[in-house]
């Protein structure tokens, strides 16, 4: 076990110890996740893409990595650092060490240092880019790279599927918009029954709306929605054709495709219990977030989107819906993964949205409009 250090783009440095895997140098934004446990969903969700995460919770990998709560297969994250992580495992379902996954997926670790320190210094300075170093040397160098490097803005593109896939079902035709899904969301419709098929970020209106969908799902995704064209002109396309429901990142893409603004947040909400105010009742929701981005309030002026959630802890808004056609969106995770399950039943809402509409109790614009542009 070798020293690790992570450099911070004000110049701190943090001194701790290697774990995991070999070091890549990747600079990312640091981020930190409250959640007590649910590292292994954690790590596999491709929100993080980039990323170096700070678990603020200060043991991390005692249940190890079993083979059932992967959000994806492949983690997009660039670097784990945790206070202390746990070298003897135990669960009965845990078939390794979160030292020997980050091993096998290549992904960096940095243990051992005073997370408390660095999760204060990000609240008071907002989210900073960092990097892991081996050598102390290497300082100086790369304080100059993490200043001048932007971080880049296709990471959509490289979590998104590749191809469109299908789950079958008998129940609900639903287009599911992977812009780099957790999939929760796919396990959360195939258990109602749903026939789904998953479709890549660039995926056209038009395509969406020949697969004849009950309803549409804007999937999760990493970076900032704004550079995320294809996505904002896709939701353009489909509102009013066709039930939309949108989740963090889709929730974003609604918002702007409705025509109004995203920003960033200060430090993020990320974490498993984040109380959020449903308006129309006054209840409160825990929830899981995952969100370094969110919609600015003065932009909903002039937009057909009304809040429908709000959070507690700061205020912003956490829930959208449109006032005239069946599009409903929400910033946290309804299909939790990790988390609590409040809010677990927006999936039935949007079965329901999807019932109503083919009762026709929802007026929607002539499909045969788009469909006959080509
Ligand atoms: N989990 C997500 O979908 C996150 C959305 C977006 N990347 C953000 O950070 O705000």
């Amino acid at each position: 076990m070798h020293k690790r250090y992570l450099l911070l783009e004000d110049g701190s440095i943090f001194k701790g110890q290697a774990f995991g895997a070999e070091l890549n140098h990747r600079i990312g934004e640091v981020v930190f996740q409250t959640g007590m446990t649910g590292y292994q969903e954690t790590l596999s969700d491709p929100s993080y893409c980039d990323q170096l995460i700070v678990m603020t919770y200060p043991l991390i990998g005692n249940y190890g990595i079993n083979r059932d709560d992967f959000e994806t297969v492949r983690p997009a994250l660039s670097a784990l650092i945790v206070k202390e992580v746990a070298t003897h495992p135990s669960h009965f379902r845990s078939t390794m060490s979160l030292d020997e996954y980050l091993t096998q997926k290549e992904i960096p670790g940095l243990k051992g240092i005073d997370t408390r320190r660095l999760v204060k210094k990000i609240r008071q300075k907002g989210t900073m880019k960092g990097v892991l170093l081996d050598n102390l040397d290497e300082m100086d160098s790369f304080l100059e790279t993490i200043n001048e490097t932007s971080l880049s803005n296709d990471q959509v593109k490289r979590v998104s599927a590749a191809k469109p896939y299908v789950v079958p079902g008998r129940g609900y035709r639903v287009v599911l918009v992977d812009y780099g899904m957790k999939h929760g969301m796919l396990r959360e419709l195939t258990e109602r029954g749903c026939h789904v098929t998953v479709v890549p970020y660039d995926v056209t209106a038009q395509e969406v709306l020949q697969l004849e969908p009950d309803g549409v799902m804007l999937s999760n995704g990493p970076g900032d929605p704004k550079d995320v064209q294809e996505g904002i002109d896709l939701v353009q396309g489909l509102m009013g054709y066709v039930p939309i429901f949108g989740i963090c990142l889709g929730h974003q893409l609604v918002a702007l495709a409705a025509g109004s603004d995203t920003e960033p947040l200060n430090f993020g909400h990320r974490g498993a219990n984040h109380p959020v105010k449903v308006v129309d009742t006054g209840e409160a929701w825990m929830t899981s977030q995952n969100h370094g981005y969110t919609v600015s309030e003065s932009s909903l002026l002039n937009t057909s989107l009304r809040v429908t959630y709000r959070a507690i802890n700061d205020g912003t808004i956490e829930g959208l819906s449109h006032q005239e056609y069946p599009v409903f969106s929400v910033q946290f995770h309804p299909e939790s993964a990790p988390g609590p399950h409040d809010a677990n039943g927006l999936f039935d809402q949007f079965l329901a949205m999807m019932q109503q509409t083919k009762e026709g109790g929802v007026t929607l614009c002539q499909n045969e409009l788009i469909l006959n542009e080509s």
